[in-house]
């Protein structure tokens, strides 16, 4: 019930928008230059008024005869309008009107908000009419300064309620008009004059110059300022709890009077020694001992060993010719004319449309006509679609949150998001992110800036030459001109061997490497596996680290050491956030598999709150590459244009990535919503300049040397018992053998094991001397060559 009231109320308002939206932008135009036309030619009337409105007068009775001539500027009709709305009207208060004709215009020719251009005219009227009471306490009936309406309205005022009365009438008036139209409020006035009677005691105190005498307003000024000091020497002596007195307003306290202090040099100090006691016996003896030593040397400050280290600056990266949307008036008409008739093909009536253009494409929000439904235009998304015949056309029925449904149409001339433009963006300069990656600009054309330790792990996939080198290399760069080499390392695997070389002038800056290996960019899958159980091992350490510094993650870890609580010979020590990069996971998953599968699996699900971050990127979206485990672990996805509906599926568990246009147009999603983003653009020469500016400052001896990992073949024990060995040993020898081929995956698919049984029996089967050791990715060697030579090594053993 209480649900069907508002209903008729929204109806009207309805009615009052609806002819503006149906005027094309040419009966735009037309309207627009009308009425800016017409408020000028009114204004022009009234002003000839003021000086020919007397001669005029005789005139106006004959207004119908065309020989008598008049004086006005705009002749009769200028005479007469005037007359009529200066004269008879409101008087002076009229010159107002005019500004709204043209300030209408305004509106309609720049399609700006008719309901803001109501509350023009509403409060126009008002003052109109306001004004001409007012000024009808000076003139006559039928005069130039109110007019007559504002004459008779005054002088019924002052019949009723007298002149006082109209007076008091009139400024209530003006009350209700500042308080509506701007907002004021008893408190802002009150406030002005406070702060007023402060900058005049100020000015008064400057003048002085001297110790201030008592006197009543200063004393009451002494007790601020002695609040003001209490608080400020508790905020720091003590960061942690306290038991403050003086509750109220203490900020602006101390922002307002901290200038003054020098001047109040023997306020209460009793008091001050007993805040300061209080806050000694909470503090524990290690909290003194860090609050001593960060009171000695300062915090610890990570950054200290590359204390010269330079950002690299904005003018490294390019600024491109073809940057900057062009609004280009001819196709945005067209797009929505083609719209609108396809829509009507299949009988879907609009009530209104709306472009938002963006860097590639231009979203065109449809609100449907009453009754239609959404689930009709999304039935209809491929043949609406094909109407419109352009590539990369997305309907999104209905935009989420908004009830409206959007249509996005490339634009004809798509621009360059450079990543200069995205660097030096505000948003990115001022964000207070752990990890912040500047992305690029989204259908809005806002820069998207998301925080990488918050995703916590990101999957990119997209056909070749889509864009997503490009995208690595903008998720790397944003983060290099945010984080000092000692707050973020990178771990870069690149089987393709091409796309990220580049960094390797960055390693002893920011890359980390295993320790006994020369180069720090993964190009070799064996290596890959070292890396990955290393990182796995850091993550365990890391965890160790962090469970006995009482900590929950990294950055409340952190935060204790650089405050000194955290003592570095018990192993403590900064941590910084390791990123993990992989291009081509696919190459990565079909060589190596579960070996590679299982420990990216463990750092997805464990290691975000120990700062290690995994962004995973793919040629080819298929299910045997993001597999369901990868999957569920990587919230944080970003499609670029995919060749099938299928790959969409897998990497956004819905369409559309099939529809993008390429050339960095991606779909970003962190588990709801899909976001369209223009990817930043940063070419291969930028990111070398970049590499080249920070590789050629001072750097630490070596990369960030990640645990040692010892392979399992080494660790574990040979001497199996023959007795414990799996009924199907002696099956899983066979094949084996037969296929001269000694890997667990070849076990799992003749024989039909699971990974971790396989892994036993190839265990066993090492321990038997059938096969050889471990050899990373690569199959074992099998040390028998037939089945005779097997039987006899079988028989032999017993
Ligand atoms: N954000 C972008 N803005 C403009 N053009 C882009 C953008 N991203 C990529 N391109 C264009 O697409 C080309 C291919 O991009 P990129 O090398 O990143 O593709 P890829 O998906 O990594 O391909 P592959 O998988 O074959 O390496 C680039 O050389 C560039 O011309």
């Amino acid at each position: 019930m209480a649900k069907s009231k508002p209903k008729p109320k929204k109806a009207p308002r309805k009615k009052f928008k609806m002819p503006s939206f149906k005027l094309s932008s040419q009966q735009k135009l037309v309207l627009g230059s009308f009425l800016i036309i017409s408020g000028l030619l009114i204004c022009i009337a009234f002003i000839s008024h003021l000086f020919t409105g007397k001669i005029d007068q005789s005139a106006l009775t004959e207004f119908t005869t065309r020989e008598v001539p008049t004086e006005n500027w705009l002749s009769k009709f200028g005479a007469w309008l005037s007359d009529l709305l200066i004269q008879r009207g409101f008087g002076l208060a009229s010159f107002i009107f005019s500004g709204l004709v043209f300030l209408s215009g305004v509106f309609v020719l720049m399609n700006l908000s008719l309901t803001k251009l109501r509350k023009h005219w509403f409060w126009g009227v008002y003052i109109i009419i306001c004004l001409s009471v007012l000024l009808g306490f000076f003139g006559n009936k039928y005069d130039i300064l109110g007019g007559t309406i504002g004459f008779e309205v005054n002088s019924y005022l002052q019949d009723y309620i007298g002149k006082t009365g109209t007076i008091l009438l009139l400024v209530f008036a003006l009350i209700t008009y500042l308080a509506i139209r701007f907002r004021v409020t008893f408190e802002s006035i009150s406030d002005v004059f406070k702060s007023a009677k402060k900058d005049f005691k100020a000015e008064l105190k400057h003048d002085d110059n001297v110790i201030v005498p008592i006197d009543n307003d200063l004393t009451e000024e002494a007790e601020e300022i002695k609040k003001a000091h209490e608080i400020s020497l508790v905020k720091t002596t003590s960061p942690a709890k306290e038991p403050a007195k003086p509750k109220t307003e203490p900020t602006s306290l101390v922002v307002n009077v901290a200038p003054e202090e020098d001047n109040e040099p023997e306020v209460d100090e009793s008091e001050l020694e007993i805040k300061v006691e209080e806050v000694k016996e909470e503090l524990s003896e290690s909290d003194n001992l860090a609050n001593k030593l960060v009171e000695d040397f300062g915090q610890f400050d990570p950054t200290l060993e590359l204390g010269k280290y330079q950002f690299p600056t904005l003018d490294l990266l390019k600024k491109y010719d073809t940057e900057g949307i062009k609004i280009n008036q001819e196709e945005l008409e067209e797009n929505k004319n083609r719209i609108v008739d396809t829509l009507s093909n299949y009988k879907i009536g609009i009530s209104s449309i709306k472009a938002t253009i963006g860097p590639t494409v231009t979203l065109y929000e449809i609100v449907p006509e009453a009754g239609v439904r959404i689930s009709k235009i999304k039935n209809l998304e491929d043949d609406i679609a094909l109407s419109l015949s352009a590539l990369g056309i997305r309907i999104i029925a209905p935009i989420p949150g908004k009830g409206t449904i959007g249509i996005e149409v490339p634009n004809k001339d798509s621009t360059i998001v450079s990543m200069r433009s995205v660097i030096a963006s505000k948003k990115f300069q001022s964000s207070e992110m752990q990890l912040p990656i500047a992305l690029g600009k989204t259908i809005s054309n806002e820069t998207f800036v998301v925080d990488l330790a918050k995703m916590p792990h990101m999957l990119m996939a997209g056909a070749t030459g889509q864009g997503k080198s490009v995208g690595l290399n903008a998720v790397l760069t944003s983060l290099l001109y945010k984080k000092h080499p000692a707050e973020v390392k990178f771990v870069l695997v690149d089987p393709k061997k091409v796309e990220l070389t580049l960094f390797n002038k960055i390693e002893r800056h920011y890359l980390a490497k295993l320790p006994d290996s020369e180069d720090a960019i993964i190009t070799d899958n064996t290596k890959v596996i070292n890396t990955l159980n290393s990182l796995c091992i850091e993550m365990d350490n890391r965890y160790e680290l962090l469970k006995n510094a009482l900590c929950r993650n990294i950055a409340e870890y952190n935060v204790k050491f650089k405050a000194r609580k955290l003592n570095p010979n018990d192993g403590h020590q900064f941590l910084p956030y390791i990123v993990l990069v992989v291009d081509e996971f696919a190459d990565l998953i079909m060589t190596a598999g579960k070996e590679v599968e299982t420990p990216i699996a463990r750092l997805a699900q464990l290691a975000r709150a120990i700062g290690i971050h995994l962004i995973i990127a793919t040629q080819r979206p298929s299910v045997n590459v993001i597999t369901g485990i990868i999957k569920a672990n990587f919230p944080a996805r970003i499609a670029f244009r995919v060749t099938s509906k299928i790959d969409s599926r897998t990497i956004l568990d819905g369409s559309g990535a099939d529809q993008l246009i390429g050339r960095g147009d991606m779909l970003y999603t962190q588990g709801n919503d899909l976001i369209r983003v223009q990817c930043a653009f940063v070419d291969t020469p930028e990111v070398e300049k970049i590499t080249e500016f920070i590789g050629s400052q001072k750097a630490y001896p070596d990369a960030y040397l990640l645990p040692e990992y010892v392979g399992e073949e080494s660790g574990t024990s040979l001497d199996i018992d023959i007795s414990d060995r799996d009924k199907l040993f002696k099956d899983a020898a066979i094949v084996i053998v037969t296929a001269q081929q000694g890997s667990a995956s070849l076990l799992q698919r003749k024989l039909k094991l699971g990974y971790n049984r396989a892994g036993r029996i190839i265990d066993q089967l090492e321990a038997a001397g059938i096969v050889g050791p471990f050899e990373g990715s690569k199959a074992r060697q099998v040390l028998i060559t037939d089945l005779i030579a097997l039987d006899q090594h079988l028989e032999n053993e017993i």
